[in-house]
């Protein structure tokens, strides 16, 4: 799943998303040169200071406007309408409205009129773009293989944001610098005229090549019947679809969230950035880094994560995004901040990359309009509330000085409204994660720090079951067979199906591998990894074949070994390193985790003393003390690590006392009434008659591999 440049060229490569995105990279130019060029030609009516100030930021005011109004409803134009004719309608419509401006000014050269009619053409051109946008993004995934979604976006998101805004803003540059060379040749020469006059024809152009160059925009609409329904069932459609969709929801919370994060932001900015005392430019400085961190977060972020659940990335990263607020806020030094800038920059830019994807992957085709629209107007009005609240009460109360004892931090409004944001952001990214969370039960950090190495560990196969998995587990020696074979009898006692494993051996394959491991000498003794693996390979087919199947029957499944066998021995004794093992055994067993693991421990020199019982015992008995105590230690540490799901007992007690603790623990979860269970410790065959009783024949019974003819 992680894309590189050579999936980001597979897509260029299909040939209608190759036009969508040059369309999209010229909408997106002309957007950004439309929004400066109309504020900057607002600007150039006026003479006053004031009034050109007052001029710029109304028309920006004027462009987020519509989302008011419009929002509702302009992704049921998206949904409901052919999107190729939509698009090629607003293109249209924009090209004429961009173009009306300068031309009103020119044929009335009347300010008021031109002020006015570039006011009604500002909402007009947002209009446009409300419903241009949905559009264009629910129509991608009709052109692209799922598996291409995510490159696509990144292509997309590169475009718009990393591309488009500084060639407008070079290109309006240009033209103001060009001024001076064309002066004399009118006022349809001055700088802004030219510049939304290039935008129109722009639009002009793209009109064009999305109605007759991209048929494919037009997807499922030319296949199925024109739609019957009123606009506004589509909007209630849209409005029940995502209230009853927990992943969609996740996803727009998530997104809404990671935006009012930005707001507070954009809004505090300006204030926070004289509480870092460096000077007029530090609000840009951190402006830039933000944009970088956001543009390094979209390039880089799904290379850096690889295999990791997008739906889990997407979570952590508007908590990332939360974590480099907080940072803000508590930044004593410039370097710091851009730090804290950074990371919000990469959470946010990693979020929109995942969110935009997920939902493309999540929504189906006849809705996707109406959730892009939703998010995209949504955010708007998001930011423009989160702006105007947070600007004012910025600079409300004077600041005071902090003394954190090495340094001095400006304790400001601003600040405290970063620390508010950053908590909201957490907040909502963490309930994100949780209502999407696609492997639940794996642990996060272990599997963030394992999908980065490039292992994303995997969500455990449902056991569709009520069965109950138990696991012996310790040293050689240290009674893990006594003590199964006195478990399982009791079980059976008590009216379960108790079915008694052992790893290595509990199959065919298991037994072949049992001798290849544990008899074979010499030169034709497996190597530390082929060994890991020939483990690996006992475990995964005992679990498929016996343990399994067992716990979906409802049974008590009592094993010999398991998992932590492997990573104490092959993981520490052998060195091979104990994650990397633990990995291999949760892939081959597809996650299943004991219920309740007995940890027999017994002092190595000990144990051995009793499992060679005079012998010299198997290839791995005769390994060194040394050797052994690292298994020891190993166990512990596993054991303390999940105290809740390990039973630590010491070896040295009698076998009926440690009976007698196993029985209580696993009767408490297995929720026997303890006083019953303590009342049939008398039962012939179990603890005071048979002390030296250690294998299931004692009992008069057999275990799984017995029962299958093997030894
Ligand atoms: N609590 C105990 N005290 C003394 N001896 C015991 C105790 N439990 C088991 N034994 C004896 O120790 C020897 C090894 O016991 P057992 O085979 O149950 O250990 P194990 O942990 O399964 O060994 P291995 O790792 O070699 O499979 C046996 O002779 C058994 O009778
Ligand atoms: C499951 C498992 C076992 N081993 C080792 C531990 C013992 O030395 C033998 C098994 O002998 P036992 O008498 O049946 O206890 O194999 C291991 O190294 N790794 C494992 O995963």
């Amino acid at each position: 799943m992680a894309n590189t440049l050579a999936d980001i060229q597979t897509v260029l490569r299909i040939r209608p998303f190759r036009r969508l995105w040059t369309v999209l990279g010229l909408a997106s130019f002309g957007d950004w040169l439309a929004l400066f060029a109309t504020a900057g030609f607002a600007q150039s009516l006026f003479d006053d200071p004031a009034a050109k100030g007052a001029a710029f930021s109304a028309t920006i005011v004027l462009r987020l406007l519509p989302s008011l109004v419009l929002g509702p409803v302009a992704g049921v134009f998206a949904d409901r309408f052919d999107r190729r004719k939509t698009m090629a309608a607003c293109d249209t419509a924009r090209f004429v409205l961009i173009a009306s401006v300068p031309t009103v000014y020119l044929i009335t050269n009347n300010t008021a009129v031109t002020v006015a009619w570039l006011a009604i053409a500002q909402v007009c051109i947002e209009g446009a773009v409300l419903i241009w946008s949905p559009a264009k993004e629910a129509a991608v995934p009709n052109l692209l293989p799922p598996e291409k979604y995510e490159a696509a976006n990144q292509l997309s998101l590169a475009t718009t944001y990393g591309l488009a805004p500084p060639l407008a803003f070079a290109v309006l540059a240009i033209l103001e610098r060009g001024q001076n060379v064309w002066a004399n040749l009118g006022p349809w020469a001055e700088p802004m005229v030219i510049a939304l006059y290039l935008t129109a024809a722009m639009f002009g152009i793209l009109a064009v090549t999305v109605y007759f160059f991209i048929p494919q925009i037009s997807g499922r609409y030319g296949q199925i019947a024109a739609k019957t329904s009123s606009v506004w069932n589509d909007f209630v459609e849209g409005w029940t679809y995502m209230r009853s969709r927990e992943r969609v929801r996740g996803l727009i919370l998530g997104m809404l969230g990671a935006f009012s994060g930005a707001g507070i932001l954009i809004g505090v900015g300006t204030v926070y950035a004289t509480t870092l005392d460096a000077g007029e430019a530090a609000f840009y400085i951190l402006a830039v880094f933000l944009f970088l961190g956001l543009g390094a977060g979209i390039a880089f972020g799904p290379k850096l994560i690889g295999e990791l659940s997008r739906l889990r990335w997407f979570g952590m990263s508007i908590v990332l995004a939360g974590v480099g607020l907080a940072l803000d806020a508590v930044a004593p030094w410039l370097w710091v901040s851009l730090l804290g800038s950074v990371v919000i920059g990469l959470g946010a830019g990693m979020a929109f990359l995942a969110g935009i994807t997920l939902l493309q992957r999540e929504t189906e085709d006849e809705i996707r309009g109406r959730m892009f629209a939703f998010i995209a107007v949504s955010a708007r009005v998001i930011l423009m509330l989160a702006m105007t609240v947070s600007a004012p009460l910025a600079g409300w109360q004077a600041a005071r000085q902090l003394d954190l004892g090495f340094t001095e931090v400006e304790l400001s409004m601003s600040r405290i409204l970063l620390f508010v944001a950053a908590a909201l952001v957490a907040w909502l990214g963490v309930t994100a994660f949780k209502s999407m969370d696609d492997k639940p039960g794996v642990p996060v950090l272990a599997d963030l720090w394992s999908s980065l190495r490039g292992r994303p560990l995997s969500a455990a196969v449902p056991v569709a079951g009520s069965g109950f998995f138990v696991v012996f587990e310790g040293g050689e020696g240290a009674g893990k067979s006594t003590q199964s074979v006195k478990l399982a009898a009791w079980l059976k006692l008590r009216g379960y199906e108790a079915v008694l494993t052992r790893e290595p051996g509990a199959t065919d394959i298991g037994m072949r591998i049992r001798t290849l491991v544990l008899d074979s000498g010499g030169d034709s003794a497996p190597g530390p990894r082929a060994e890991a693996l020939l483990f690996a390979a006992d475990r995964a087919q005992h679990v498929e074949k016996v343990v399994r199947p067992a716990l979906e029957r409802g049974a008590v499944v009592v094993s010999d070994r398991y998992i932590d066998s492997s990573i104490a021995y092959q993981g520490s004794g052998r060195d091979l390193g104990k994650d990397e093992v633990a990995w291999v055994s949760s892939w081959a067993t597809g996650g299943l985790k004991p219920d309740l693991t007995v940890l027999l421990d017994v002092e190595p020199q000990a144990g051995l003393h009793r499992a060679k019982a005079g012998g010299t015992g198997d290839r791995l008995e005769q390994e060194e003390l040394d050797y052994h105590e690292r298994v020891r230690e190993t166990f512990l540490h596993l054991a303390a690590a999940d105290a809740d799901r390990y039973l630590v007992l010491p070896a040295a007690g009698t076998p009926d006392e440690i009976a007698a603790a196993v029985r209580e623990a696993v009767a408490q979860r297995l929720d026997i009434r303890t006083q019953t269970a303590r009342t049939e410790t008398g039962w012939p065959g179990l603890d005071s008659d048979k002390h030296d009783a250690k294998t299931p024949g004692d009992y008069g019974w057999s275990t799984v591999a017995e029962e299958a003819g093997r030894p």
